[in-house]
């Protein structure tokens, strides 16, 4: 029985954990966790029977204590509840399916109690990769990526571990406003921008796919995943998401990873590494799919993506202030209160301002957010 513990469950990576669960009776859920949708955490608790489940809020969490009462699943609430969730004794394996960097805490916990990562908290890699590579290293745990590219890396690199990377080629879909100028996005809407034309996924990732912000943070994310330099990362505009990413390696073979935009497949894979197991779903039919495009990425009207490039190459602090203002400028579009082009604005304004710290440990890339986030609301 795989034991695993999901946090982010009534997400988009959530939910399509539980679908796999519930295809494979092998899988048994331990622990739950969520921000505030108590409706769906409530559902979701009496299908699978987790141990503990836990809500951020902790008004609702005391309100879904009172609902699950005739269950004896524990309730419990913010930090504590993610981090007990995160580290609930049973579970193998965690899925970190959370939205930012509040990823960071309960990963790190995670790992610290032995549990493996199927990962999917970008933002917890880009602002502390330094951290937790080398700690999941000195605990015995494996870093299963879920984020579709990165599994796609991985897959490629399997019975290849013993040789080296030439070059990742990262694939993108270019997101709803490939081929716009800046001129063209001044007047995006959200609903444009919710758009995207592949993959259905949560708000947060698919505005920062339309901004290429997704793709900056990927290619950091394969840096601490694949022990590569970022000007090995080059990023392969490919429309259709039918390639999920490449591998070049020093002999000039290319393998790449290919399929259906379809998350369970990563998702599922993470879940039961190293074993591929029947999945139902579409297949790629290559005779009406007929060709595959590639495109170079539009660096001068998506900034988005060259900025990530700099933040990791600075390292230290900067990849936080770069996530930290991307975070705060996704929200704020999200909510309406500000323009779209402002979201890029106003990452270039906070990255710079700073002044990087090196090697910062938990305490300071808290700090480098925090300071991010009140440096922008002085001003916008
Ligand atoms: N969706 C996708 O296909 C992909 C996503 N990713 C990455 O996976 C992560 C999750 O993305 P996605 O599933 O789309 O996001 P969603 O917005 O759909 O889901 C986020 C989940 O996190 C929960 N949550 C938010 N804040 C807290 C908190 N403070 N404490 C506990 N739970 C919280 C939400 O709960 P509630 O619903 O109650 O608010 C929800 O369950 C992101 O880092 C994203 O970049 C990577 C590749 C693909
Ligand atoms: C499904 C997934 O992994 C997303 O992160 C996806 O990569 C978004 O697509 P683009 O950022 O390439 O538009
Ligand atoms: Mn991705």
């Amino acid at each position: 029985m795989k034991k695993i513990s999901i946090l982010g469950s009534t997400g988009s990576i959530g939910t399509q954990t539980l679908e796999v669960v519930r295809e494979n009776p092998d899988m048994q859920v331990t622990a739950l966790a969520a921000g505030t949708n108590i409706e769906l955490l409530e559902a979701q608790a009496r299908e699978f029977c987790p141990r503990l489940v836990s809500l951020w809020d902790e008004e609702k969490a005391k309100d879904l204590a009172v609902r699950l009462a005739d269950t004896g699943i524990q309730v419990l609430a913010g930090m504590e509840g993610l981090l007990s969730a995160a580290t609930e004794e049973t579970a193998e394996i965690v899925v970190t399916g959370v939205v930012g960097m509040i990823g960071i805490r309960p990963t790190i916990a995670a790992i610290e109690a032995g549990k493996d990562i199927a990962l999917a908290n970008k933002e917890t890699l880009v602002t502390a990769g330094h951290l937790i590579m080398p700690l999941a290293k000195k605990n015995g745990v494996r870093i299963l990526p879920v984020d579709s590219e990165h599994s796609a890396i991985f897959q490629s690199r399997n019975g290849e571990e013993g040789n080296k990377i030439e070059k990742i080629l990262l694939t993108a879909s270019g997101g709803p406003f490939r081929g716009f100028t800046r001129k063209q996005m001044e007047g995006i809407r959200l609903q444009d921008a919710l758009k995207h034309p592949n993959w259905s996924m949560g708000h947060k990732v698919t505005i920062d796919s339309s901004t290429l912000v997704n793709k900056g943070l990927e290619v950091m994310e394969a840096k601490w995943l694949f022990d590569v330099e970022l000007s090995d990362v080059q990023v392969v505009v490919q429309p259709q998401s039918i390639i999920h990413s490449m591998v070049q390696y020093e002999d000039g073979a290319v393998i790449a990873q290919m399929g259906t935009p379809d998350m369970k497949l990563p998702i599922q894979y993470a879940l039961l590494y190293p074993e591929r197991r029947h999945m139902n779903g579409e297949r790629l039919d290559f005779w009406s799919l007929r060709s595959i495009e590639f495109e170079a990425p539009d660096l001068k009207n998506f900034p988005g993506l060259s900025m990530a490039y700099e933040a990791g190459e600075k390292g230290g602090t900067m990849p936080t202030v770069f996530n930290a203002a991307n975070e705060w400028a996704v929200a704020a579009f999200l909510r309406q209160k500000i323009g779209y082009l402002q979201i890029t604005d106003i990452i270039e304004a906070a990255m710079a301002r700073h002044k990087r710290q090196e090697n910062p440990g938990l305490e300071e890339i808290l700090q480098a957010e925090a300071e991010t986030y009140s440096y922008i609301e002085d001003r916008w």
